[in-house]
């Protein structure tokens, strides 16, 4: 589902490459943790498999496509087969929770009857029924996250992204955005994540993989934080 070979990217004006001779695996349905210190490389990976940035040397393929090749027109194309979510939430503030997952869907042209009928279902999913009215202001910051779920995921995409998802959140809501990420993975789709929280990490025991300055120092299956 996602393959590096040989990645190499170097931001203009730095002298140590952010991610060094990277090379990773990850199969379908797989559920994967980078971890590392800060400054490793994890949200340039991230960035990376969104087609944000572009790799200096080496190959990045996602969901099959060589992502080099992809046109900046077919960029969306590419970003309906991964979803992501990130620690600050990124939701629309002047939407309410079911008008950012209706969002989601407008802008890929579905119609207002698959719309009508799939956005509730999404959010019920994550356990926000009766919120859906709700401005994200109205929500706590797990509620708000999981609105992100909710609209990473109602496209059902190949592949979820999560950077820091769990970042600006207290423990005990950090394990149930990680229920709810558990649960999205046993659906088929492979979650990659990228966190500093071991707790989680430990909690979890799927597959490790460290990064340190840019390389990768770890890939272990049902690893801990260490
Ligand atoms: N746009 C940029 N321009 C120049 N250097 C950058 C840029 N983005 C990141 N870097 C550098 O690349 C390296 C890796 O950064 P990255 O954000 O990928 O790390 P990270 O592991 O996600 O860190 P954190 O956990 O703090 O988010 C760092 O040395 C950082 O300073």
């Amino acid at each position: 589902m996602i393959t590096l070979d040989r990645v190499t990217k170097t931001y203009p004006k730095s002298r140590r490459p952010a991610l060094d001779d990277v090379n990773v695996n990850v199969e379908k349905g797989e559920f994967v943790f980078f971890i590392g210190p800060s400054g490793s490389g994890k949200s340039t990976f991230i960035r990376l498999l969104l087609k944000e940035d572009t790799a200096t040397s080496g190959k990045v393929m996602v969901a099959g496509r060589d992502v080099a090749t992809i046109r900046p027109w077919k960029v969306p194309q590419l970003r309906r087969s991964v979803g992501c979510v990130f620690q600050d939430f990124r939701l629309l503030p002047n939407k309410t929770a079911a008008e950012n997952v209706a969002f989601a869907l407008e802008v890929i042209g579905k119609t207002r009857s698959v719309i009508r009928r799939v956005v509730p279902e999404v959010l019920s999913l994550v356990g926000l029924e009766g919120k859906e009215n709700r401005y994200p202001h109205e929500l706590s910051g797990g509620e708000q996250q999981r609105v992100a779920v909710a609209r990473a995921f109602v496209n059902r995409p190949l592949v979820l992204l999560a950077d820091e998802p769990t970042g600006n959140l207290d423990p005990d809501t950090s394990i149930e955005i990680m229920r709810l990420l558990d649960r999205i993975n046993r659906t088929g789709t492979t979650v990659v994540m990228a966190t500093h929280d071991s707790n989680i990490v430990n909690q979890m025991r799927r597959r490790v993989v460290e990064l340190d300055r840019g390389r990768v120092i770890r890939d272990q299956a049902r690893g801990v934080y260490g």
